[in-house]
């Protein structure tokens, strides 16, 4: 395990308020991480910033072996670097079938794999990834036709055919049914054995079942971090964020 992404010192305000305040942390490969905090603590931002969708004020945000500083890429070279973002609502092609849709984001492979040339090795590489994301059935189906966790998976799969290096999530969960959380877990557990995984949720039970370092962030600046039972057992987490929660239910 080494360092992929490098987090130093990022400070990002809007209209003078810092929605990311000097944050510093850091990322290995491989790894799964979940990222936790109460609304506006800085997580969406966060993502921004490393996708190269916002810029930050302060800071660098340091990936791979040349430590390339991603503040100074543009979006696109960032993720053809490897870095996959996967958005809260699923956004696949709901017309064209799974297979469809995982033919099309192979074809927007970067590197090495570029060289998958070649029908069968095409249809091969459709069928791993479908099965990886527990779509082997639903390959002649319509992505419309879905369920919502289905269309959910499918995106995993269509990121995954990119081979990202680093994949970050944003609230896989929300909206799942109970077997559909448990299946999305082992997606994002498998997903992370080979490369650096950031899930950023709000469904603790999710989190828990993820089995993975936590790190909390509020204000823009981690909280706390370490496993689950850790960081919930903090009196500044419960406090500013279980605390909160609890009085809402
Ligand atoms: N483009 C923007 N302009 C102004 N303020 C912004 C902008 N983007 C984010 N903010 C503010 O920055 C803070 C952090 O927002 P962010 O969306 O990163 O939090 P979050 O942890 O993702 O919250 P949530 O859990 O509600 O999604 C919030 O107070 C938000 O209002």
């Amino acid at each position: 395990m080494s360092a992929l992404l490098e987090v130093s010192g990022v400070t990002k305000a809007f209209d003078g308020f810092r929605a990311i305040d000097n944050l510093s942390f850091t990322i290995s490969e491989p790894e799964l991480r979940a990222v936790i905090g109460p609304n506006g603590a800085g997580k969406t931002t966060f993502m921004d910033l490393v996708t190269g969708k916002t810029r930050p004020d302060k800071g660098t945000i340091r990936y791979g072996e040349m430590s390339t500083d991603l503040t100074q890429l543009s979006e696109a070279r960032i993720a053809r670097a490897g870095i996959g973002r996967k958005f809260q609502k699923p956004t696949v092609f709901e017309a064209q079938t799974v297979r469809q849709n995982l033919r099309l984001a192979l074809k927007g492979v970067r590197g090495p794999l570029a060289v998958l040339r070649g029908r069968n090795a095409e249809t091969a590489r459709i069928a791993a990834l479908a099965e990886q994301v527990g779509l082997q059935e639903a390959l002649e189906t319509p992505a419309g036709i879905l369920s919502h966790g289905q269309k959910q998976w499918l995106e995993i799969g269509m990121l995954l055919a990119q081979e990202p290096r680093l994949l970050l999530v944003d609230e896989p969960a929300a909206g799942m049914t109970t077997a559909e959380r448990e299946k999305t877990t082992a997606m994002l557990v498998e997903a992370a054995r080979t490369r650096a995984v950031v899930v950023v949720e709000h469904d603790m039970e999710f989190v828990r079942r993820l089995g993975c370092r936590v790190t909390v962030l509020h204000e823009g600046r981690v909280l706390a971090e370490g496993s689950l039972d850790h960081v919930v057992a903090d009196p500044e987490v419960i406090a500013v964020y279980l605390g909160r929660e609890g009085e809402a239910a």
